[in-house]
C-alpha cells in the first residue's frame, strides 16, 4: 500500500492510499486507536453510498459506530451545522477516549475535524475523504474550520487526524463537476511545485487515460502538500503557497454567497486571473496563463470572471487571512512549477488586481 508519513515537530501520521480501503476501515482503525465509539460524521450524499460499508467495517472490528449525518454542500461549513453536531456528539455519548471519523468531501473534512478539535477540548479524528479534492489536498495538512458571512474559513484550528484513509476508487461515483472541482486544487499543485505534473495534466488524452494514473496523481500532490506542511505547519511562511489562486478565489466564493461557484472553480478563476495579471507586470513569464487556461479548460474548469462589482470583490480580499490590516501576501507564479510570496500594500491593491 502506497503510505506517505507526514512528519511534524511533535506529531506523526500515515496517509494510505489503496484501493478498496473504504471496506476496510475498522481493520485498519484497529492498529491505531483504543477507541471503542466512533462517530462517522458525513453529508447525506457520501451517507448514502458509502456509511453502510464504512459502519460494517467498524462493528466487524469490534467498534461500535454512531452516523451523523449532515446537509451536502459549503452551507454546511456553519456555525448552525457545527451546532448540530456538537449536540448529536452528546447524545451518543462520545467521550474524550472515543473518535470521530470524517467520511466525505472537503466540507465534511473540515466541519468534523473541527468538531473533533472543539468537542470536550479535543477528541481524535481520522480522515476518509472521497472526493477528488479531500484527497489530494483537504484531508491532510490539519486546516479545520468552517466559513462565517464575512469570509472563508475565518473559524478553525490546526488540528491533525490521527491517519488517513485515501481509497481511489470511491472517485467513481463522484459527478463531473465535483471531479473538476478537484482537478483544480491538482492543477494548483502542478503550478507551485510540480511542472512534471502539470505537464502530465496537459498530456493525458481522455478522463479514462486519467483515471487510470489517477493514485499516481493524488500521492504526487500529496507529496508536494506533505513537503509544504511539514516546512511551514502554521502558515507563517512558505505554505502560503497552498494559497495560489485563493485570494481571489475565496473573495469569489463569499461574493456568491458560497453557492454559485465551487471551491475549486473559484480558484481556478483565482489561479488564472492573478497569473495573467502578474504576466502582464512583468513578474511571470510569458506564455504562462495560457498554459494555465489550456489546462483549466481541459479539465472543464472556468478561467474568465462572472460580471461582479469589482470595488466589492476586492473588498472582499480584506479578510483574507494571508495579511495583516496594512498588507496582503499574494502567491504568484514565476513559470508553471515555481512560485513565490508577495508582500502588496493595502492601498496597492485594488491596482495590482486591475481585474
Ligand atoms: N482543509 C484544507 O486544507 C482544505 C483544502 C482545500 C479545500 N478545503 C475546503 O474543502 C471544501 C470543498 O471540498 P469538496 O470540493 O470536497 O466539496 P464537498 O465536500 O461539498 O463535496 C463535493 C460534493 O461531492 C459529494 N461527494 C463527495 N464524495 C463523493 C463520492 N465519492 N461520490 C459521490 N459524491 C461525493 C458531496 O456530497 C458533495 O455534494 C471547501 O469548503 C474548501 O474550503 C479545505
Ligand atoms: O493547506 C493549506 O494550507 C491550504 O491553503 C490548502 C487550500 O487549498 C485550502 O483551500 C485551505 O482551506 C485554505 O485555507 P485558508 O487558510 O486560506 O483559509
Ligand atoms: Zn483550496
Amino acid at each position: 500500500m502506497p503510505t506517505l508519513e507526514i512528519n511534524l515537530k511533535d506529531k506523526s501520521y500515515p496517509i494510505c492510499v489503496e484501493e478498496g480501503l473504504i471496506t476496510k476501515i475498522g481493520e485498519m482503525l484497529k492498529g491505531i486507536t483504543e477507541a471503542k465509539k466512533v462517530a462517522v460524521i458525513t453529508d447525506t450524499n457520501v451517507g448514502a453510498l458509502y456509511s453502510e460499508i464504512v459502519m460494517n467495517s467498524l462493528s466487524t472490528a469490534g467498534f461500535s459506530p454512531c452516523l451523523i449525518q449532515v446537509e451536502p454542500g459549503e452551507k454546511s461549513k456553519s456555525c448552525d451545522t457545527l451546532m448540530k453536531v456538537y449536540k448529536k456528539l452528546i447524545m451518543n455519548k462520545i467521550s474524550r477516549w472515543d473518535m470521530v471519523l470524517a467520511l466525505g468531501g472537503g466540507v465534511v473534512g473540515d466541519l468534523a475535524g473541527f468538531a473533533a478539535a472543539t468537542y470536550l477540548r479535543g477528541i481524535p479524528y481520522v480522515q476518509v475523504p472521497t472526493s477528488l479534492l479531500a484527497q489530494v489536498d483537504s484531508s491532510i495538512g490539519g486546516k479545520v474550520g468552517i466559513d462565517l458571512p464575512e469570509g472563508k474559513n475565518l473559524i478553525g484550528s490546526f488540528y491533525h487526524p490521527l491517519a488517513v484513509f485515501i481509497d481511489p476508487k470511491v472517485l467513481l461515483t463522484l459527478n463531473a463537476r465535483f471531479f473538476s472541482d478537484g482537478m483544480a486544487e491538482v492543477v494548483k499543485y502542478g503550478c507551485i511545485r510540480d511542472s512534471a505534473l502539470f505537464e502530465r495534466l496537459l498530456s493525458f488524452e481522455t478522463k479514462e487515460e486519467l483515471l487510470e494514473h489517477m493514485e499516481d496523481i493524488i500521492l504526487a500532490c500529496l507529496s508536494v502538500k506533505k513537503q509544504v506542511v511539514e516546512e511551514d505547519e502554521r502558515d507563517m511562511g512558505s505554505r502560503m503557497i497552498l494559497n495560489f489562486g485563493h485570494t481571489l478565489g475565496h473573495a469569489i466564493e463569499k461574493y456568491f454567497g458560497y453557492t454559485t461557484y465551487t471551491h475549486g472553480e473559484a480558484v481556478a478563476m483565482g489561479m488564472y486571473q492573478i497569473t495573467k495579471r502578474s504576466e502582464e507586470l512583468g513578474i511571470t513569464a510569458n506564455n504562462t496563463s495560457t498554459l494555465l487556461k489550456k489546462v483549466l479548460l481541459k479539465y472543464n474548469l472556468p478561467y474568465k470572471l462572472p460580471p461582479v462589482n469589482k470595488p466589492e470583490l476586492i473588498a472582499n480580499m480584506s479578510t483574507d487571512k494571508k495579511g495583516s490590516g496594512s498588507y496582503l501576501n499574494i502567491v504568484l507564479l514565476k513559470s508553471i512549477g515555481e512560485c513565490f510570496v508577495k508582500k502588496i500594500a493595502q492601498e496597492e491593491i485594488p491596482k495590482f488586481f486591475a481585474l
